[in-house]
């Protein structure tokens, strides 16, 4: 929803979000498909900008899922995945670094150097960040099924530990930092990780106050081919209904699941939000109306801020 086309009563409305969220932390997470078109890069990188500007601590994570399955491609590596998740071989995992520390960080970086943020990059292994231990085979539905199946999915690291020390040194000296998706294990392992499980770790750690999910679709929709179908407001019963009735599926089950992860954990509010629609993430945290879908633990939200 754009502001007021009022400059000062948009200015107004603007300023009270301001004055609230000054000094508060927020982990943004972008998806690797957001950030793969340079110009919504660019875009995005602004947006995080303008918070930083405005003294919110921010925190970006970043994915890089489909520049993977690219990289994979490219390299003759088999892709498999199960309800939204990669199964990670070594070879995956060789690519991974490449791809999640390496081109996705790198490009982040520049955009967000570029925008005049101070932005840091990190993977979950520096300073022990993200800790983790290989997943076990877990009982998992497929989407379509039904019945769970029993799936080893590789390399991948389940976070143990948090150690948010190097971020809040990093935002107490006025720095941004990106996380890459991958963490590291007690044996020296390295691990590839959820993009959207670490921003709900690392939201949960470092007590922040809102989360965000950027994406390429406009928010939680009941139905997903149906941009008109946006669900602006939800709290974790609804969202646990949607699950219930199928409307959940693919990439969003993960997404899904960190959410709640991250509002059961002490976020005050989960957003899932365009990553790719002109100034989503501004519309969300600065207007009364809001742009995409904001979920809380359980009290309704009876319209207003956002
Ligand atoms: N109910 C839903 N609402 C919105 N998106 C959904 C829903 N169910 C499935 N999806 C799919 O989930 C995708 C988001 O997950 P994903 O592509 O993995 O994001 P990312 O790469 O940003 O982590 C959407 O682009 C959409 O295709
Ligand atoms: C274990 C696991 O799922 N790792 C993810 C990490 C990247 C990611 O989360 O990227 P997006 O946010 O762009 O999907 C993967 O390999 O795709």
């Amino acid at each position: 929803m754009p502001l007021s086309p009022n400059p000062y009563a948009a200015l107004k409305e603007a300023s009270r979000y301001v004055r609230l969220f000054r000094g508060k932390t927020f982990v943004v997470k972008v998806g690797g498909e957001v950030i793969a078109e340079p110009k919504i890069r660019k875009a995005l990188c602004e947006q995080i900008a303008l918070l930083w500007s405005f003294s919110i601590k921010v925190v970006v994570v970043h994915g890089g899922g489909a520049e993977l399955d690219a990289v994979c491609e490219a390299m003759n590596i088999p892709v498999q995945k199960v309800a939204g998740r990669r199964v990670t071989s070594p070879e995956v995992l060789d690519a991974a670094k490449m791809v999640f520390a390496g081109q996705v960080h790198m490009d982040l970086l520049a955009e967000l150097q570029a925008a005049g943020v101070p932005a840091v990059g990190l993977t979950g292994l520096d300073a022990g960040l993200l800790k983790a231990t290989r997943r076990p085979p877990v009982p998992v539905v497929p989407d379509g099924a039904t019945e769970p199946q029993l799936v080893d999915f590789g390399l991948v690291g389940d976070i143990d530990t948090v150690d948010p020390h190097v971020l809040s040194h990093l935002l107490e000296g006025g720095f941004v930092p990106v996380v890459a998706p991958l963490s590291g294990g007690e044996d020296g392992a390295i691990y590839n990780t959820n993009a959207d499980t670490i921003a709900a770790s690392l939201a949960t750690a470092l007590g922040a106050e809102k989360l965000f999910f950027l994406l390429s679709v406009p928010g939680l929709l009941k139905d997903v081919h149906k941009a008109s179908s946006l669900v602006p407001h939800a709290t974790l019963d609804e969202l646990a209904a949607f699950e219930a009735k199928g409307v959940i599926s693919g990439g969003m089950r993960p997404k899904v699941a960190a959410v709640k992860a991250a509002l059961q954990g002490g976020v005050a509010s989960a957003h899932l939000v365009s990553g790719v629609a002109p100034d989503a993430l501004l519309a969300e945290i600065f207007t009364n109306e809001g742009s995409g879908t904001m979920v809380v633990a359980s009290q309704p939200v009876t319209g207003g801020a956002k």
